[in-house]
């Protein structure tokens, strides 16, 4: 197949070697104007490997099977609404982000959109990518046009296992949205790794009862106490994370919170609820974040 990456950080890089291993022809898309791109990623097994693309090739893009979307959440249509024009009305859009909205955002888009959610783990160290951890990741249709390409699971599986089709990839990722509704603005206020958590219960339930709410009202049906216990799970899965929210108010970048608690709250707000404890956490991350962003330059504001 013939892939353009777009957003060639930590999760594109890892994609752009595991494809290029498969054979598949790929190019990697960047914000800046250069022709060339470079990955540079130590596997979970120690390997490295540094690799060098093709970039920003419209010819490319013309030709594409697939466009890997690999961006923060708040990067995402603006980006993709960008290329859309130039790639083939049936080459597929993977999204790959936490977080939900962006296909919201892209609706109208002609192509087949897909979501997906990955427990990959892969962190940037200067210009270099280290594959933390292998994961799973679901992929499935977000659009009806989207529906017809299930067989993408197997090329991506072959890449980077596990890779696993879903008729109905919503559930999925609504679970991890409350998964990241609990562990990210929480660990990047009280600065403390995943497992810290443990020692803040009550917050961490009130969280979630709000989330399972909202998620019943969508048309998943989650128990409280089930959804609560899974979300304990990965805080116990991941317990030495530095989430990537806490990693980027450290780096004092933009968050995902908008894709997030924000979500989140649009969602209650349509259906007529209220999320008291929720708002109170995205306010305070908004705060954090208008803080450090007032004083920079060049970075966008809050929505
Ligand atoms: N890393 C991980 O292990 C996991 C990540 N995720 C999610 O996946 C998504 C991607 O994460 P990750 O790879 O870590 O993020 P990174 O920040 O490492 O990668 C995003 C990349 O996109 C680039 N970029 C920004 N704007 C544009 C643009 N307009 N056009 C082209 N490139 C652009 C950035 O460049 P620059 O830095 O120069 O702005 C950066 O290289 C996020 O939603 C994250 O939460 C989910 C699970 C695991
Ligand atoms: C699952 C979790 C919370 C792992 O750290 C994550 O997705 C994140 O940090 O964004």
């Amino acid at each position: 197949m013939k892939i353009t990456v777009l957003g060639c950080g930590a999760l594109g890089q890892l994609w752009l070697t595991a494809l290029y291993k498969q054979h598949h022809q790929l190019q990697g898309w960047l914000r800046v104007p250069q022709t060339s791109c470079t990955a540079d990623v130590t596997e979970t097994d120690g390997t490295h490997i540094n690799l060098t693309f093709t970039a920003n090739n419209r010819d490319f893009l013309a030709h594409s099977d697939l466009l890997l979307v690999t961006l923060k959440a708040w990067q995402v249509s603006d980006a993709v609404r960008h290329l859309v024009a130039e790639l083939p009305e049936n080459s597929p859009i993977l999204l790959l982000h936490n977080g939900m909205g962006t296909l919201e955002e892209l609706k109208g888009v002609r192509q087949p959109l897909l979501v997906g959610v990955t427990t990959q783990a892969a962190k940037r160290e200067g210009n270099k990518v280290i594959h933390v951890a292998s994961g799973l990741t679901h992929i499935g249709p977000g659009n009806e046009a989207g529906q017809r390409h299930s067989g993408l699971a197997v090329a991506l599986q072959h890449a980077l296992p596990d890779v696993a089709w879903h008729d109905n990839i919503s559930a999925i990722a609504w679970k991890k949205l409350a998964v990241n509704c609990a562990i990210n603005p929480l660990t990047a206020l009280h600065d403390c790794n995943n497992g810290a958590l443990r020692a803040r219960p009550g917050e961490v339930e009130l969280i979630c009862n709000e989330v399972a709410l909202v998620m019943a009202r969508e048309g998943h049906h989650t128990s409280r106490e089930g959804l609560l216990d899974y979300v304990w799970q990965v805080i116990g899965a991941t317990a030495g994370n530095a989430s990537s929210m806490l990693q980027d108010v450290r780096a004092r970048r933009h968050t995902e919170i908008d894709y997030i608690t924000g979500y989140l709250l649009k969602r209650a707000r349509a259906h007529g609820l209220e999320a008291p404890h929720n708002s109170r956490l995205f306010e305070q991350i908004k705060r954090k974040e208008n803080d450090y962003e007032r004083i920079s330059t060049g970075l966008p504001g809050a929505w």
